[in-house]
């Protein structure tokens, strides 16, 4: 037999040991897992000299019991074909190399109490999910007590749930609990203040969102919110000594082993088990005494250097200051914010593949010469209003009024197309619809018990602004026809009774993204209703409105009689992005002491503070767009619609082709027919997520984006979007095909 010299040797003899579905199916989440790797690659030690250190001490305490060293065994649900008996030859294991917990997870065929019996002594502890039968898990944790478990861990991988069922399940539970899966100090602290016993940091747990932060990366900040309330465990990477003393040195009091036990287990049952462990606290002592740390409990954080990466990319003058994440906002660290660059990546990695992710205009209607031409348009009307050559100048040279120069051409504009009468003082033009998304929360978001309502699945733009500020947010699932009134006064209700007031309500009503779903008239007047009755407000945005066909039901704004709807409006999608113009209609009074204002005025001054004004170059582009079309927008996109609406139809056409609806009735195949906008959704029988997304890139060239990433309170797992609007037919035909291949070799055995 072939003999393993590192922990890494294991993975390459479990590798030739197992069936290749096997290992893919053992290796599981491949992003997540290079992510923390890299994180853990990018640290570096900064040893002690002359330290004196001969036999460090790898002993630690955690939760009244004492280990040989601060590895446990984590619990992955070990896929058949790996070991017949998993859980007992890991506790063996584990008990050959001296006291070191075992976390057991779920396992079938074999009963909680049965791999105590077998387990050597090793202690165990017990995984748990947040089940919804709340009389389950009762049972289950006093069976896992009798039995001898030491411990509870609970994933965190329900997201239907609350801190509340957590709160719950501390007050009943006989024995400590650890929740698994915290990735941001808020949720650590919420958890220790939940009664929690334990924390345990991973990005492993639950749905894998596109561009999550490495469990490592989220420690320090973790550990210092906690500041020792309840021990700390980090999960995710480790495979070398440096390893596990990086994360002692970030604030974690142990750490947690996955793969490599699995590999260690599949190469040679407990035996591995044992071999890893060995090979991984030997090289744990040799790095402390290099190290110059004499126990674990001395590794403190001047342990850890700079991320080479950043030293290798910013110059000195520039280097320095040392900060870390946790220095930062912790939203930063938020996987919503990164999931562009994962998308952005894998685009720039595969040049040659066909891109249904972006949700682009087409750029076959572009052309150079308008914007002069839209420029001299507006500087033309300017001067024919009486303007004097130097105020024409002004126009677009200097500052503007921190609301907007064109405020008149964009009410026409709304009156003109949508019938929404406005006054030009109760709009504010903004860089992009997503300023009018921040500065609408800005205002109206006061506190740490006002929520913000979204559906989900949900455009991110507005789920990374809340992030940015602090703002919480209530998912209320969408149906195939939008949001349901019914769920959203029941979210809203839940939300009260909790002690916490929803201040607004986030919708994108017709063609929405990513769902494409449009909602109908009669429930746009019951929207209007419940936010009457429970007095809160509508954020209406619909940027792909005037890109739909046919006659258009009409916009929550124009059918608002008690000025509850804040609307926001983009022309990113209908003139053009690069412009980066949009503009919030917030008509709403609000009472000062000096008088009544229009919130309009409030958002103005926020903007003031933050982009001054709105680029007045990018403000006379678009009002001589408008000036062009006369304000009716719809008439500017006629052209560019009817474009849309035909490659969703052949989109559609080249689906419903390559699986006619008996292939894709067996094969659990479904798909959206939006009506307009840029979106349709596919529903697969297989998990749509970035290690599947990477695999398509890779062995495909074709790209889309998992839907997982819209759903701010999980879901959307086996659903991926696909965008269409700025492909040509052939490049929807060879994309279509290339997909078709993608799905039929994720469903064939491997
Ligand atoms: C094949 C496999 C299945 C897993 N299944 C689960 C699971 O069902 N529940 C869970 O909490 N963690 C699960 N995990 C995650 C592990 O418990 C652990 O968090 C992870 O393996 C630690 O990262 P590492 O492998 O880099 O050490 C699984 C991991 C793997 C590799």
């Amino acid at each position: 037999m072939e003999s393993a010299r590192t922990v890494a040797d294991y993975a390459t003899l479990a590798r030739k040991r197992l069936d290749g579905r096997v290992w893919d199916l053992l290796q599981g989440d491949e992003a997540t897992t290079a992510t923390n790797l890299e994180a853990f690659e990018r640290l570096r030690l900064r040893p002690s000299v002359l330290a004196g250190v001969e036999s460090p001490q790898t002993e630690v305490k955690i939760l009244g019991r004492t280990w040989t060293a601060p590895v446990c065994l984590a619990p992955p649900a070990v896929p058949d074909g790996v070991h017949p008996e998993p859980e007992m030859s890991a506790a063996a294991g584990a008990a050959a190399v001296g006291t070191l917990p075992l976390v057991v997870s779920s396992p079938a065929g074999r009963t909680a109490e049965e791999i105590v019996e077998r387990s050597g002594g090793t202690p165990l502890w017990l995984r748990l999910s947040l089940l919804r039968d709340r009389e389950a898990v009762r049972e289950l944790m006093g069976r896992a007590e009798d039995a001898g478990y030491e411990a509870l861990v609970l994933a965190a991988d329900d997201p239907a749930l609350d801190w509340s069922a957590v709160e719950r399940l501390c007050s009943v539970s006989p024995l400590p609990l650890l929740l698994m899966g915290v990735m941001s100090p808020d949720d650590a602290v919420l958890a220790a203040e939940s009664g929690m016993d334990g924390i345990i940091v991973s990005n492993q747990v639950g749905r894998r969102l596109g561009g999550v932060a490495a469990g490592v990366e989220a420690l320090p900040g973790i550990a210092a919110a906690l500041a020792g309330r309840t021990p700390v465990l980090l999960d995710g990477g480790i495979r070398r000594g440096r390893d596990v003393l990086a994360a002692l040195a970030l604030g974690a009091d142990a750490v947690l082993l996955g793969r490599p036990v699995l590999h260690g287990l599949a190469a040679e049952g407990a035996a591995g088990v044992r071999g890893v462990l060995s090979l991984l606290l030997d090289d744990l002592r040799e790095t402390m005494a290099l190290a110059g740390v004499g126990a674990v409990t001395e590794a403190a954080p001047a342990l850890v250097g700079a991320a080479p990466a950043a030293v290798r990319e910013i110059t000195p003058a520039v280097r320095g200051g040392g900060l870390t994440r946790a220095d930062l906002h912790a939203s930063v660290a938020d996987p919503v914010l990164d999931t562009m660059n994962f998308l952005n990546e894998i685009t720039l990695r595969h040049p040659d593949a066909i891109s249904f992710a972006p949700g682009r205009p087409y750029d076959g209607f572009f052309d150079t010469e308008q914007i002069f031409g839209y420029i001299r348009g507006y500087l033309d009307h300017v001067a024919a209003r009486g303007a004097t050559p130097a105020q024409v100048r002004e126009e677009v040279f200097q500052y503007g009024p921190a609301a907007g120069r064109i405020r008149e051409l964009i009410a026409h504009s709304l009156w003109a197309d949508e019938q929404i009468e406005v006054a030009p003082g109760s709009i504010v033009v903004t860089v992009g619809c997503q300023e009018a998304m921040f500065l609408a929360l800005r205002a109206l978001f006061t506190g740490p018990s006002d929520v913000l309502m979204v559906s989900s699945p949900c455009y991110v733009g507005i789920t990374g602004a809340a992030r940015l500020l602090d703002i919480g947010l209530t998912a209320v699932e969408e149906h195939t026809d939008g949001l349901s009134v019914e769920a959203l006064e029941a979210a809203i209700l839940a939300e009260r009774a909790r002690g916490r007031r929803p201040k607004a309500l986030y919708v994108v009503p017709d063609h929405s993204n990513p769902s494409g779903a449009t909602m109908p008239l009669r429930t746009r007047f019951e929207l209007l209703d419940l936010a009457d009755r429970y007095d809160f407000l509508i954020l209406e945005d619909s940027p792909y409105r005037l890109l739909g066909p046919g006659t258009r039901v009409p916009t929550l704004k124009s059918l608002d009689r008690a000025h509850r709807v804040v609307m926001f409006g983009s022309y990113s999608k209908t003139i053009f992005p690069g412009a980066r113009l949009g503009f919030a209609v917030a008509d709403q009074e609000v009472a000062t002491p000096g008088g009544t204002v229009l919130l309009a005025d409030e958002l103005a001054k926020i903007k003031s503070m933050i982009t001054v004004n709105t680029s007045p170059l990018s403000q006379a582009a678009v009002a001589g767009a408008l000036l062009a079309s006369e304000g009716r927008i719809s008439d500017l996109n006629r052209e560019a619609a009817a474009y849309y609406g035909d490659a969703t139809r052949h989109t559609l056409h080249c689906l419903e082709l390559t699986f006619p609806a008996d292939v894709r009735a067996d094969l659990g195949l479904s798909w959206s027919t939006p009506e307009g906008g840029f979106f349709l959704t596919l529903t697969v029988p297989f998990p749509a997520d970035d290690a599947a997304l990477s695999r398509s890139a890779r062995e495909h060239q074709v790209i889309w984006t998992p839907m997982s990433y819209f759903h701010p309170g999980g879901g959307g797992t086996h659903m991926i979007r696909l965008s269409t609007s700025y492909l040509t037919h052939q490049e929807i035909e060879t994309g279509i095909t290339r997909l078709a291949a993608f799905i039929t070799s994720e469903l064939a055995p491997r």
